[in-house]
């Protein structure tokens, strides 16, 4: 496992969010959180990174506790998190977005920024088109490919398929495929059709615990259980 969460217990102000949640992430592949609004997925994700650090439990990332790190130091480990609106700069093109990513010292961001344009030709097309002025979809897989040019062993996505089209979604479920050879996924993703897709393994979270996991092949076939927590008939 590249990173497990045991019994996390968070807090926001004064609402005990997340109530033990518990997860283990095997390495190569992507693993999803599902979970009507509200459950905690969001958080979950928040608190991997130490945005919203846990109160209680423990996240181990390769083997070391970093529940109490503060997040540049949990980014530094390689940790990276792309958040549902994306945190992609508007005003800056597609081409300074990568700019301000890539660190000189890192001698293999070229090649994984050639590796990101291969994947996204999209990008290679807008290079010098502002943030802000492309599509919902082009602005995910920016946010996807910036965060890959840092070198990272694990990345969590919140909610990529949000407000795409069915052809976007299909495009960066695609890309995600590729990705996760290289670096470790963890997906909080609405679209049943997109988590069943690509996810390799399931978790549901609701009312901030862990209600089911298992390999995506069981969740596809057991109709009882995306009934009661997904609310698909
Ligand atoms: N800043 C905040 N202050 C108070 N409550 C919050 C705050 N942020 C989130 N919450 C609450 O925490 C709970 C979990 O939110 P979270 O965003 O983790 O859920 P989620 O599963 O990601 O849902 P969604 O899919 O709707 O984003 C929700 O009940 C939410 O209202």
């Amino acid at each position: 496992m590249i990173l497990e969460l045991e019994q996390i217990e968070t807090f926001i102000g004064q609402h005990h969010i997340l109530q033990g949640v518990t997860l283990g992430v095997p390495e190569g592949e992507i693993s999803v959180l599902l979970g009507r609004n509200g459950a905690g997925k969001t958080t979950t994700l928040r608190s991997i990174m130490g945005m919203t650090p846990p109160a209680k439990g423990r996240v181990i990332y390769r083997g070391e506790e970093i529940q109490t790190r503060p997040p540049y130091q949990i980014a530094r480990k390689g940790i990276g998190y792309v958040p549902e609106d994306q945190g992609i700069f508007g005003d800056l093109t597609v081409a300074e977005n990568f700019k301000v990513a890539m660190s000189r010292k890192d001698q293999g961001a070229q090649e994984r920024l050639e590796w990101m344009l291969e994947l996204f030709p999209d990008l290679k097309m807008f290079w010098d088109r502002k943030g802000g002025n492309l599509s919902g979809g082009q602005k995910q897989m920016l946010a996807i490919a910036r965060a890959l040019v840092q070198d990272l062993s694990l990345l969590l996505i919140d909610e990529p398929s949000k407000g795409l089209s069915p052809v976007f979604v299909d495009k960066v479920a695609e890309s995600l495929e590729k990705i996760k050879h290289r670096t470790t996924i963890v997906l909080v993703e609405q679209n049943f059709h997109m988590a069943s897709a690509v996810g390799d393994r399931f978790t549901i979270l609701d009312d901030g615990q862990n209600v089911a996991s298992g390999r995506m092949e069981e969740l596809n076939n057991d109709e009882q259980l995306k009934r009661k927590y997904l609310g698909i008939a």
